[in-house]
């Protein structure tokens, strides 16, 4: 990453970590599902390269959906609500489903898309999430398969994002201040 090496200030985890931590989550899984056929379903788009790394650590039959959220609600008394903007293309009753984020913060998406979900009847719907900063959290939500724990900093790479970038670096990051002043 010559080009975007300069845009960073520190790296949190580096790819090993994550590849390390990544094997170790699809190890669990498919200790805990033997016998069972799971749905992921990762959200778009942060979920991307996690939901793509995880998949191929769970040596089980795996079918692969996706949906795009968007939480919304004015600031001061969130709703909690979430609306869907691509819904799973598989009818989920009776199966075993995993939400696949790459990060949880405030819980607020989690915690209005998991109730949705078991309406539909799902045997079960566990969330797999890689980085939780828990400090922010305002909902409480299970969270089944963590990755990584990490303190309230801004952070960006595999998967998240800072304006829509940055999503592709293979790290988790801490932003150069430039590139926040830059933007203003
Ligand atoms: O716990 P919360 O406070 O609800 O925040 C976490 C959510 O926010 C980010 O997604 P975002 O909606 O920004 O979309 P993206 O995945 O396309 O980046 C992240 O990928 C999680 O989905
Ligand atoms: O630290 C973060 N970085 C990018 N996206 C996020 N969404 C919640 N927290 C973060
Ligand atoms: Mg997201």
């Amino acid at each position: 990453m010559e080009n975007l090496k300069h845009d960073i200030k520190t790296v949190l985890i580096t790819r090993e970590q994550i590849a390390k931590r990544v094997r170790e989550m699809g190890q669990q899984i498919t200790k805990d599902y033997a016998g069972k056929e799971i749905v992921l379903v990762g959200i778009l788009k942060g979920a991307m390269p996690f939901l793509c790394d995880l998949m191929r650590e769970i040596d089980l039959p795996v079918i692969l959906d996706t949906m795009v959220v968007s939480s919304y609600g004015d600031a001061t008394t969130s709703s909690g609500l979430v609306k869907i903007k691509k819904d799973l293309d598989s009818d989920i009753r009776g199966r075993h489903v995993i939400v696949v984020e790459d990060i949880i913060d405030t819980g607020i998406t989690m915690a209005a898309l998991t109730p949705i979900l078991e309406k539909r009847g799902a045997a079960s719907v566990e969330l797999a999430i890689f980085l939780d900063k828990r400090e922010r959290r305002e909902k409480e939500v299970n969270v089944k398969y963590i990755g990584y724990e990490i303190p309230d900093k801004f952070i960006v790479g595999y998967g998240c994002d800072y304006a829509q970038k940055y999503r592709n670096l293979p790290e988790i990051c801490e932003l150069d201040n430039k590139v926040f002043a830059q933007a203003k």
